[in-house]
């Protein structure tokens, strides 16, 4: 358990991601410019001002300790190495989604220490949703003003009950399908952002194959959260779960999200990533 967040502090990190979702809100109701970065992907005046927003808000909180989110620049992993515990933001996680306007986007914060996420708040604005975990403490998702205690789903025997499986909208649709190929009975979600991990926080989903790429600000917020409800980010080709700043790049590896291991994923994840 991270006895680093009080109760104190972790209402105030929710605060401050709500004010910033509030921020983002007002912005996805009206008209936005949308850039594009150098790696193709869009760039909306949202994802600075969130930026802005909880950055400004955890060097108050906290200005001891280092931050670092997507939208920040490059920070060398010389520096990066030798952070114990920092804050890794995504301000907005789905901006595909923001500027088409179907409201699966969030904004992420997550507390890592020694490589392993062990808190996370992944806000919803536009679902008015909130999932946060924190190591040793359970996960909660909050809808307006009730909070409810999550966890992961036990997963159904094979056949007796369709394994719930989730997938991007937009990204990895080949390996995706290859690794359904190879499962009993399932039903299949799409959805965009780390909402996906939260799913099966709470048991929506029983599993999110993610054979595709992402950064480490996409994941660490809502690993939290499934971690905390008893779930589990695993490393697809390892089956270890996914640890961040462990070398100069913040790329993932492809990953895969469960509630419960079972040798007949194992297989089709096996079978699905060897090609
Ligand atoms: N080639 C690539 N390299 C790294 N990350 C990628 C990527 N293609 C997509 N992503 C990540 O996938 C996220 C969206 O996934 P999904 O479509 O499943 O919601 C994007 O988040 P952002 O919206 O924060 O940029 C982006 O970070
Ligand atoms: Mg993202």
């Amino acid at each position: 358990m991270t006895a680093f967040v009080s109760d104190d502090m972790r209402s105030r990190l929710i605060d401050a991601v709500h004010e910033a979702g509030q921020k983002v809100l007002s912005i996805y109701s009206r008209d936005f410019e949308v850039e594009m970065k150098a790696d193709d992907s869009p760039l909306t005046e949202a994802d600075m001002t969130a930026h802005h927003a909880l950055v400004d808000a955890l060097r108050e909180l906290t200005p001891e300790v280092p931050v670092l989110s997507e939208e920040s620049g490059e920070i060398s992993f010389e520096t990066r190495k030798q952070w114990d515990r920092y804050w890794l933001i995504d301000p907005l996680d789905g901006t595909k989604e923001f500027v088409n306007k179907n409201g699966e986007f969030t904004l992420n914060l997550a507390l890592v220490e020694q490589g392993e996420p062990v808190f996370g708040i992944v806000h919803a604005p536009v679902l008015d949703t909130t999932w946060i975990g924190l190591h040793g403490k359970g996960a909660e998702k909050q809808r307006g003003d009730q909070y409810e205690s999550i966890q992961v789903r036990a997963l159904p025997e094979p056949d007796s009950a369709p394994w719930k499986v989730v997938g991007s909208r937009r990204h990895g649709a080949e390996t995706f399908d290859a690794f359904c190929a190879g499962l009993p009975e399932h039903e299949c979600l799409s959805m965009g952002s780390s909402i996906k991990l939260c799913l099966v926080a709470e048991g929506e989903a029983d599993l999110y194959p993610r054979l595709a790429p992402t950064s480490e600000w996409d994941t660490a917020a809502a690993q939290a959260v499934v971690t905390a409800a008893g779930g589990q980010v695993l490393d697809a080709q390892t089956l270890e779960p996914l640890r961040c700043n462990q070398q100069d790049s913040v790329l993932n590896p492809w990953f895969i999200v469960c509630g419960q291991r079972h040798e007949i994923w194992e297989k089709a994840l096996k079978s699905a990533i060897s090609g």
